[in-house]
């Protein structure tokens, strides 16, 4: 086996697309060459038919002795029974090669999800993303499968069928030769047409899984609004737009399929004329018109079937392109050769932050100078807009300084291993986020070899044991999607319980904003207090209990921080944290 080809370590921009899926294929081209063998043997009768039949009609015709005709039929049964177990080993092959390509290509694109920036996924929306992983292999993959099972076929046709007129008919051999030509250049004049509809095509594909999932997400807003006829009228521009593009690459596809039929078909009235007229003069026997007649007839079919992989490959070969587009991304979050974070402390300081969001209006974070000492508790208070969310991306390594640099234990961050450091880091977002599977599973997400035991304190101190233990199935009971068969204050429960059973070094905490009765508030504060114990916390804080009890309290406005003291201070000094109080 020849060394692993990782979709990942190809070019693709700047690459002719035909050379990356041959990359691709790289690791199965013996496998592909076995295919293309057991291919040939399956397929000969196909070419070996009409030979023949044209024998059988002359020994009849010329009163040939009759041990010729049972030797034909005898050959022609040896082939043909040879087609199931060749069949069987051609799908072996080729498939087995189009469905390894298509798993690998898929994996490396969530290889590549994995690796991407944050701020790329504030660009690109999952809906695309998603149909890029599914759809879009799927093209490629139908383009190689296409190429065995049509392409392959047509060529040997076409082969065969040449050498056997070259020798039974050698007169006709230049009107076939002119038919390849013909075709080729019909397809030629077609395809820059078909990318370019193909690639219009394709986006509006990718806009309309953007829509749609947009639309999935929204519909409790919208439904709670009674908003669906807006929310149908946006997707349903996008849809028309799809028509508009699908119509106009079918009909080119038509008329291609179509010029090709006609232009073959009348070639092939043609020489069945003249091989009416050659045989009328006795120049050819009787049994080569009929064998003449059914080449032109297969010859046709098969140049018509190479034809129509012309739109497949235009499609395949454009998802090449999209497929590409992400796993050539360069905004990638870097951590190869960058040190190993084993140990942290929680002392975070950061020197003369600032941040710009590309496509951003102005600086979200400007001169931001804070040093925050292991196991302190930060709050963030400030207007909306004021930046405080950027902080806590900053901290979690999801955005990177645009000017000055963030320091963890003394090391600057951008030197460090960021998947390293977050093994010691906990995220509370303000909207939980739960995937589709049991309360434990979701506890312990990412965790191996968690005990029952933990994650049952964990829920215990998160203040979630009593409702769980009231569900039918316990800690077993399977969340809706997004956890939509749980309240607002059990997922923060659960959220907090997350949280609590990695044991974090350092808590990013943002707040919900959303009001809870006061009970559940008084639940949700306690579990809060028990996680927040002994770590270094960035909280971006709305509660007024969290403030208070914070260490310091930053006061953010415009990206800069205007005050920070503890509550008691920040109150008497009467400044900003006193008017937003
Ligand atoms: N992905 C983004 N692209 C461009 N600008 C952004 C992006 N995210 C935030 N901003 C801008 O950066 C500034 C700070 O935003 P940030 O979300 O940090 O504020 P915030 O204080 O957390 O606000 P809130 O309390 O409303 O969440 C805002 O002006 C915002 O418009």
């Amino acid at each position: 086996m020849s060394a692993h080809a990782d979709p990942l370590d190809h070019r693709y921009s700047g690459e002719h697309p035909v050379r990356s899926v041959a990359y691709l294929l790289r690791e199965d081209r013996r496998r592909l060459v076995l295919g293309i063998l057991a291919f040939a043997l399956k397929h000969s009768p196909t070419w070996l038919l009409p030979l023949v039949t044209a024998n059988l009609i002359d020994v009849v015709v010329q009163h040939r002795p009759l041990s010729e005709l049972w030797l034909s039929a005898g050959l022609l049964i040896a082939s043909l029974s040879l087609n199931y177990p060749f069949h069987v080993l051609y799908v072996r092959c080729w498939a087995g090669t189009v469905r390894r390509m298509g798993t690998r290509l898929r994996s490396a694109l969530c290889h590549r999800m994995q690796q991407l920036s944050i701020g790329y996924y504030s660009r690109m929306s999952a809906g695309a993303l998603q149909n890029k992983v599914i759809r879009d292999v799927e093209s490629v993959e139908q383009m190689v499968q296409q190429t065995g099972d049509t392409g392959l076929g047509a060529v040997m046709m076409l082969l065969g069928g040449l050498i056997v007129i070259a020798f039974r008919a050698p007169a006709f051999l230049p009107v076939f030769l002119v038919i390849v030509p013909c075709a080729a250049l019909l397809a030629t004049k077609l395809r820059g047409r078909m990318r370019t509809d193909n690639e219009r095509f394709r986006r509006e594909v990718e806009q309309l899984s953007t829509r749609v999932s947009e639309m999935t997400t929204l519909i409790p807003i919208t439904r709670a609004h009674g908003l669906e006829r807006a929310a149908l009228r946006r997707v349903d521009g996008t849809l028309w737009r799809v028509f508009e593009a699908g119509l106009r690459v079918d009909v080119l596809n038509g008329r291609f399929g179509a010029l090709a039929w006609t232009t073959l078909n009348v070639l092939g009235a043609g020489c069945l004329t003249g091989a009416a007229l050659a045989a009328y003069s006795g120049w050819i026997t009787p049994g080569d018109v009929v064998m003449l007649s059914a080449f032109f007839g297969t010859l046709t079919s098969a140049t018509t079937g190479l034809m129509s992989l012309g739109p497949v490959f235009v499609r395949g070969l454009e998802s090449v392109r999209s497929v590409g587009e992400v796993l050539q991304e360069p905004d990638l979050e870097t951590n190869e050769a960058k040190a190993k974070v084993t140990e942290v402390r929680g002392e975070v300081a950061f020197e003369s932050v600032g941040y710009a969001y590309a496509g951003g209006s102005g600086t979200a974070v400007r001169d931001f100078t804070l040093t925050v000492s292991a196991g302190e508790r930060i709050a963030f208070v400030g207007a909306s807009g004021a930046g405080k969310s950027t902080v806590l991306n900053l901290v979690i390594g999801f955005l990177r300084p645009t000017s000055g640099r963030i320091l963890l234990d003394g090391r600057d961050m951008q030197d460090l291993d960021l998947r390293s450091y977050r093994t010691f880091v906990s995220v509370v977002p303000q909207e939980p986020i739960l995937f589709e599977g049991t309360i434990r599973e979701n506890v312990a997400y990412g965790l191996p070899d968690v005990s029952l035991d933990r994650v049952r304190q964990a829920l215990a101190d998160a203040n979630a044991l009593d409702f769980i233990d009231a569900l039918p199935d316990g800690v077993d009971t399977v969340v809706g999607e997004r956890g939509a068969r749980l309240s607002g204050g059990q997922r923060q429960r659960l959220a907090i319980a997350r949280a609590l059973i990695r044991d974090p070094r350092i808590l990013v905490l943002d707040e919900a904003t959303s009001a809870l009765d006061t009970h559940s508030e008084r639940l949700i504060q306690q579990a809060l207090e028990r996680l927040v114990r002994g770590r270094t916390v960035f909280v971006v804080a709305h509660r007024l209990s969290t403030i208070r009890t914070a260490d310091r309290i930053v006061v953010m406005r415009d990206g800069q921080i205007v005050e920070a003291g503890t509550h008691e201070s920040l109150v008497r000094s009467d400044g900003a944290y006193a008017a937003l109080l």
